[in-house]
């Protein structure tokens, strides 16, 4: 049996898996999430999951998980939006159109690693500039890929979705409870 290390400050990823009935520690790093010119959403949740990662430092029978998630649309990758005039341009591009929704995991031991994302797919209805201007002074828009949150108000926005709802929160629990049980890590 290993010990489960959280390598994330995201409230979501914490409860998440606590959800699930994991006994887990949490152990972050802060590390610039820089996304190179040219690389795909994939690409880009893989490697900013893999730099999360080698940042903390880890003990022997220890696994890390550590996760990013960015929204893409169109082959534009939005993070996290950096003032209010990006989030506003974020949710006008979201609006009416259907987007993807990006989650890297990477798991490790100090011998062993893996990693995967997983994509889903997140229609939202037209949003008005009323609707637009009303989300964002919500506070909901910080911190969150895309600016907006699928768990909060955000859900307001969604007529449909194709994939893992949990992914979009930030981690995709399913595919990795399976993941984990390769790595002896299972859940209470
Ligand atoms: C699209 C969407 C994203 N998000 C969140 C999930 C992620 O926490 C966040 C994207 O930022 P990330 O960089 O993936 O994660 P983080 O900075 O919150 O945490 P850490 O790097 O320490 O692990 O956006 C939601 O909570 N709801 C949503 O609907």
């Amino acid at each position: 049996m290993c010990n489960l290390v959280l390598g994330s400050q995201s409230p979501r990823r914490k409860e998440l898996l606590e959800l699930a009935g994991y006994r887990f520690v949490v152990r972050s790093s802060e590390v610039e999430e820089v996304i190179e010119e040219g690389m795909t959403p994939e690409e880009a949740v893989l490697h900013l999951s893999q730099v999360k990662s080698e940042s903390i430092e880890l003990l022997e029978d220890e696994v890390l998980l550590t996760s990013d998630t960015v929204v893409s649309v169109d082959g534009r990758i939005l993070g996290k939006p950096a003032n209010f005039s990006d989030a506003r341009s974020y949710l006008q591009q979201l609006s009416g159109r259907t987007h993807e929704v990006f989650t890297g995991v990477y798991l490790r031991t100090n011998e062993e690693s893996c990693t995967f994302f997983v994509q889903t797919d997140v229609t939202f209805y037209d949003l008005s500039d009323n609707e637009i201007e009303w989300y964002l002074s919500t506070g909901e828009i910080w911190d969150k890929a895309g600016a907006y949150g699928i768990q909060g108000k955000g859900a307001l926005f969604v007529e449909k979705i194709d994939g893992d709802y949990y992914s979009v929160v930030g981690l995709p629990i399913s595919r990795v409870s399976r993941e984990l049980r390769t790595f002896n890590v299972s859940s209470g």
